[in-house]
């Protein structure tokens, strides 16, 4: 099994086990990790999600290549079914997934291992940690999302850069351009994710849960449609009968 998974109280830790090949995604790994995701949104006892990489040289290298030349090599259709449908939608399935995932970026984050972090709602990085979108070195643009979330993430300009030179950057830098949400000492990695995931689980699931789907949803869209769906995730968050348990504890409070 490529990927083991550790289930503590209402967070899971997703690992990508493959350190010799640098937690490198090959097919079989990438079904694994949407199995347990699977498994995971409906399991009512986990809250938020963490992912990282064995090892301490990488998160992940990106997808497997020898998976990719194999794809590539059974003509344009196969390669955009193996590669193209299938990484993009697994990217929006992190990106959209009722719960929030975590990734705690241990290395280095190359290719794919980098859109995963761009595409989960949030991410802490060892100070360690490495960022590169190679896949133009490989002849291709990022077929992940890569080429569409980054630049409306941090400007056209220094996503361009990024794309178009495959030139790493370090943690410090990716948390400038707000790839992650902050940067960490090593060995201060999982705990600061276990810390973060608790400072969300401790707020009602219908809560997190639309807060989540009001901000994806609402991102990319003219202000008054994103309004719109602020307004339509206010309303899933609310009770059938009566009112939000916080809105309770806050008025008992004396
Ligand atoms: C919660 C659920 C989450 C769901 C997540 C799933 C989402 C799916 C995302 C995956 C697909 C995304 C598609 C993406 O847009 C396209 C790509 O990623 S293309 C690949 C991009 N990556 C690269 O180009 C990096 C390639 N590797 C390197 O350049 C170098 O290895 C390195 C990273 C610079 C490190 O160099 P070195 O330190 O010299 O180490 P080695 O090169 O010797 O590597 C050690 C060992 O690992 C093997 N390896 C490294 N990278 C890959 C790889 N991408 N694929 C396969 N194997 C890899 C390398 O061959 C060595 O193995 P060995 O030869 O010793 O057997």
């Amino acid at each position: 099994m490529t990927i083991a998974l550790d289930l503590d109280d209402a967070v899971a830790t997703i690992t990508i086990d493959r350190p010799a090949k640098l937690n490198a995604l090959d097919y079989a790994t990438i079904d694994a990790l949407t199995r347990t995701l699977d498994d995971l949104e409906s399991d009512a006892a986990i809250r938020a999600v963490i992912l990282t990489g064995a090892g301490d040289r990488a998160f992940s290298a990106g997808a497997d290549i020898g998976d990719l030349a194999r794809s590539i090599a059974g003509g344009r259709d196969r390669a955009l079914r193996e590669i193209v449908r299938r990484g993009q939608g697994l990217t929006r399935r992190i990106e959209e997934f009722p719960k929030p995932v975590i990734v705690a970026v241990n290395g280095l984050a190359y290719g794919g291992g980098c859109e995963v972090t761009e595409a989960a709602p949030l991410a802490i990085a060892s100070e360690r940690a490495t960022f590169a979108k190679p896949e133009i070195t490989l002849g291709f643009p990022p077929p992940f999302g890569g080429t569409q979330r980054l630049p409306r993430h941090v400007g056209r300009k220094r996503g361009l850069e990024l794309v178009l030179t495959g030139d790493p950057i370090d943690a410090t830098r990716a948390a400038e351009l707000g790839i992650v949400n902050t940067v960490v000492a090593h060995d201060e990695l999982l705990p600061a994710a276990r810390a973060l995931a608790a400072r969300v689980v401790r707020h009602s699931p219908a809560a997190v849960r639309a807060c989540l789907a009001a901000v994806t949803r609402g991102i990319n869209v003219p202000i008054d449609e994103g309004l719109a769906v602020e307004a339509a995730w206010f309303a899933a968050a609310l009770p059938e009968h009566g009112v939000p348990e916080g809105v309770g504890h806050f008025l008992a409070r004396r």
